[in-house]
C-alpha cells in the first residue's frame, strides 16, 4: 500500500475510531478514583494534595508553553495564511462506509491491474490509444450537456506520431478506467464549439503538454489531477474544459428575491494575487461565450465584491481565496450547491494543514463529488498530500509532465513510479554557499551585476523568508540606490497591488517579495530570482524559482544558501541534479539526506538522494 493511499485511510474512515478511541481514554482518565471505597481519609487527602499539586504544575507547563509559542508565532515565517472553521464533507456515515468498501475494492483490483506501475502514472508509451474513445457522446455526472468526441483530424494522426509525442513531452498518463484518450497535439485537433470559434488561442502555436494531455478528459467530465512544471500553461488546461462545460449547460433558475449567488464553477487560489491573475485570465475566456467571473479575496472590501456578484446576476465562475469565500459562504451571500466544476488551483497548498480544513469546507459546499467535476493542478505533488486529494475526486485522471518517474528504481533503471519533485529544466540554478552576515552584501553585488548595461531594465525578483527581513531588505536596497518595492503581508492590500503593478510594468525593476509571490504568478520577463533566504519546503523553491523561465523562455535562479538551511541541502542537491545543474561542493558538505515531511501518522522517514537522476528539456512550439 501506498503512503498516500494509507493517508486517505487515516484522514477519512480513522476519523471515527480515533474519535471513538479518544473518548475512550478520556473516560479512563476522568474517572473518579476517590470513589474507592476501600481508600482511608488519610489517604484521600494525601492525595488531594498531590492532586493540586500537579494540577499546579501543569498549569504552569501550559502557560510557559502558550508563551513560548505566543513568541515563536511572532517570528514566523511568511506563508499565506488560512482562517480556518473545521466542517468535513458532509456525507451520510452509512453512505460513505457503503462508498468507501466499493471505493478500497475497487482500488484493490485497479492496483492489480497496475502493478507494475505502482501507484503513480504510466507512461502511455506503449499503450495504444484509442481512436474512438469510450466517453465519446457520454453524458457529464455534473450535468453538462458538452460533449467530448474525438475529432476526425485528430483520428487521422497515425499512432506512432501519438506515441512520439507523448514520449519527446513525456507525458504520463494514468487513468484508473483504463480510457485512452488521444492528446491534443494541435489546437485544431480539438472539437468545434462556439468558444473556439472566437479564437481564444491566437497568440498561441499548440497546446502546451499539460493541455493537450489533460484536455480530452476533462472535456469528457471526468476529474484530473495535472502535473506538470511552473509556467506550462495549467491555467488554461483548466479554464477550457471549465468554460466548455459552463457554456453548454443552462444556468439553473433560483426565485427572484433570492439574493444568493449560485455560482456553476468554483475557482480557489492560495493568494490574492493568484486569484486575481487566474480570475483575468478565465474572465477573459468566459466572456466569449457571455458567461461571467467575479473574484473574491480578502484586504478588499467586501461590499464591493457583493456589488460584483449582483451586477454579474451572481456569476458563473468565482474564483476565490478560500478565506474571503468562506466568509461569503457562511453569510448566504454565496452558495456552492449549483457548483458543477470545482478547480484547486496550487492543489498540493491548498491540500497542506494550512488549507485543509477550508477546502474539506468549500468542496462540502459544492454537490457531492459524484455530482461535480474536481481538478487539482500544481507544479509540486508531495506524497503527503495525495490520499486527500484522491478522497475529493472520483477515480481521477492524473496527467503528468516530465521525466519524474524514475527515481528509486530498481538497479535496470525501471522506476518505482513515484512522482517525483522536479524543477522547470530551463531554469538556470545556482547556489552560493555563503556566510549569514554577508547575504545582504552579496545581494547588492549580484543585483548590480544583473543589472549592468543593456540589462539595467531587467526585472529581478528576490525573495526573504520573513517579512520583516522583506522590509529590512527593501530598505537595504533602497538605501544604495536601486528601484525597489516590495510584497509580503504586512502590506495593505492595495499597497501589495501597486507593487505588484509596478514592477509587471517595469517602473521597478526589484520586487523584494515573501512567500506569498512564490507561486503561480505570470510576471512577464523576470530574468532572475534570487533567494535570500531558504524557503520552509523544496516545493516552495521549485515555486520560487519557477517564477522565470516561463512559457518556453529561459531564466536565471541564484539562491544564498547558509549552515541554518542545511537541513534542506539534501532535497535541493536532489534538484539540481535532475535538472543537470552543478552542485557545489560546499553544499555537499551540507550532507545530502533527504528529511522527508513529517507527518502526524508516519512521522519523519529519510531517502537517500538519487544520484543517476537527469532532467530533460520540455519542449514548447
Ligand atoms: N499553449 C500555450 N502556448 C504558449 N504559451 C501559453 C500556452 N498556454 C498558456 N501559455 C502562457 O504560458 C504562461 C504560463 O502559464 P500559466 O500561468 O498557466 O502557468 P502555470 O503552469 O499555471 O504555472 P505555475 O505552476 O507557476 O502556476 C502564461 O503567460 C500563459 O499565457
Amino acid at each position: 500500500m501506498s503512503v498516500g493511499k494509507k493517508h486517505a485511510r487515516s484522514e477519512g474512515e480513522d476519523q471515527s475510531v480515533r474519535t471513538a478511541k479518544k473518548a475512550k481514554t478520556d473516560d479512563i482518565a476522568d474517572a473518579p478514583t476517590d470513589s474507592d471505597p476501600s481508600m482511608t481519609a488519610e489517604k484521600k487527602k494525601k492525595k488531594d494534595k498531590k492532586d493540586k499539586k500537579d494540577k499546579k504544575e501543569k498549569k504552569e507547563k501550559k502557560d510557559k508553553k502558550d508563551k513560548k509559542e505566543k513568541k515563536a508565532k511572532a517570528e514566523e515565517p511568511e506563508v499565506e495564511q488560512a482562517e480556518s472553521s473545521p466542517e468535513v464533507e458532509s456525507e451520510p456515515k452509512a453512505e460513505k462506509k457503503e462508498k468507501k468498501e466499493k471505493k478500497d475494492k475497487k482500488d484493490k483490483k485497479d492496483k492489480k491491474k497496475n502493478s507494475k506501475s505502482s501507484d503513480e502514472s504510466t507512461p502511455t508509451e506503449s499503450a495504444p490509444t484509442e481512436s474512438a474513445p469510450a466517453t465519446n457522446g457520454a453524458p457529464h455526472r455534473n450535468g453538462a450537456a458538452y460533449s467530448y468526441q474525438q475529432t476526425k483530424a485528430l483520428d487521422a494522426v497515425s499512432e506512432d506520431e501519438v506515441q512520439e509525442f507523448l514520449k519527446k513531452q513525456e507525458i504520463a498518463i494514468n487513468d484508473p478506467s483504463g480510457t485512452k484518450l488521444r492528446p491534443v497535439l494541435q489546437f485544431s485537433h480539438l472539437p468545434a464549439s462556439t468558444l473556439l470559434s472566437k479564437g481564444p488561442f491566437a497568440s498561441f502555436t499548440a497546446p502546451t503538454p499539460i493541455q493537450a494531455a489533460s484536455w480530452p478528459f476533462a472535456l469528457s467530465g471526468r476529474d484530473v489531477i495535472g502535473i506538470a512544471e511552473t509556467g506550462s500553461g495549467k491555467t488554461m488546461a483548466f479554464s477550457l474544459p471549465c468554460v466548455e462545460s459552463l457554456a453548454s449547460s443552462p444556468k439553473p433558475k433560483h426565485s427572484k428575491g433570492d439574493r444568493t449567488a449560485y455560482p456553476r464553477a468554483v475557482v480557489v487560489s492560495p493568494t490574492r494575487e493568484l486569484a486575481m491573475q487566474t480570475h483575468s485570465a478565465m474572465s477573459s475566456l468566459a466572456s466569449l461565450v457571455g458567461l461571467s467571473a467575479v473574484c473574491l479575496y480578502g484586504g478588499a472590501p467586501k461590499d464591493d465584491q457583493r456589488a460584483l456578484l449582483r451586477r454579474n446576476n451572481g456569476a458563473d465562475i468565482i474564483v476565490a481565496t478560500p478565506g474571503r469565500l468562506k466568509d461569503f459562504l457562511s453569510e448566504g451571500c454565496v452558495s456552492l450547491s449549483d457548483v458543477m466544476f470545482a478547480v484547486l488551483d496550487e492543489a498540493d497548498r491548498m491540500l497542506d494543514k494550512g488549507f485543509e480544513e477550508d477546502i474539506k469546507l468549500i468542496l462540502g459546499d459544492c454537490p457531492p463529488r459524484e455530482k461535480r467535476q474536481t481538478l487539482m493542478f500544481t507544479a509540486t505533488w508531495p506524497t503527503s498530500v495525495r490520499g486527500l486529494a484522491e478522497g475529493f475526486m472520483v477515480d481521477p485522471v492524473k496527467v503528468t509532465i516530465g521525466n519524474r518517474t524514475r527515481a528509486g528504481g530498481d538497479e535496470n533503471g525501471e522506476g518505482n513510479g513515484t512522482v517525483e519533485l522536479q524543477a522547470n529544466s530551463r531554469i538556470e540554478q545556482k547556489v552560493e554557499v555563503v556566510d549569514p552576515r554577508g547575504k545582504e552584501q552579496r545581494l547588492l553585488e549580484l543585483l548590480r551585476d544583473a543589472q549592468k548595461g543593456s540589462a539595467k531594465n531587467d526585472r529581478i525578483l528576490v525573495f526573504c523568508l520573513y517579512k520583516k527581513e522583506a522590509v529590512r531588505v527593501e530598505q537595504f536596497l533602497e538605501r544604495r540606490g536601486i528601484r525597489v518595492a516590495s510584497i509580503h503581508g504586512d502590506l495593505r492590500q492595495d499597497q501589495r497591488t501597486r507593487s505588484l503593478e509596478a514592477f509587471k510594468a517595469g517602473t521597478t525593476t526589484v520586487l523584494v517579495a515573501t512567500d506569498v509571490a512564490a507561486r503561480g504568478l505570470d510576471i512577464p520577463e523576470v530574468k532572475l530570482v534570487i533567494n535570500v533566504t531558504f524557503p520552509l519546503t523544496i516545493e516552495d523553491y521549485v515555486h520560487r524559482i519557477g517564477r522565470t523561465g516561463r512559457a518556453g523562455k529561459t531564466g536565471k535562479a541564484i539562491t544564498l544558501f547558509t549552515e541554518h538551511d542545511k537541513a534542506h541541502s539534501g532535497s535541493l542537491v536532489n534538484i539540481l541534479r535532475a535538472a543537470n545543474q552543478p552542485v557545489p561542493e560546499e553544499l555537499l558538505k551540507f550532507g545530502t539526506t533527504v528529511k522527508k515531511k513529517a507527518h502526524d501518522s508516519y512521522g519523519a522517514f529519510f531517502k537517500d538522494v538519487d544520484l543517476s537522476k537527469k532532467g530533460t528539456k520540455i519542449t514548447f512550439d
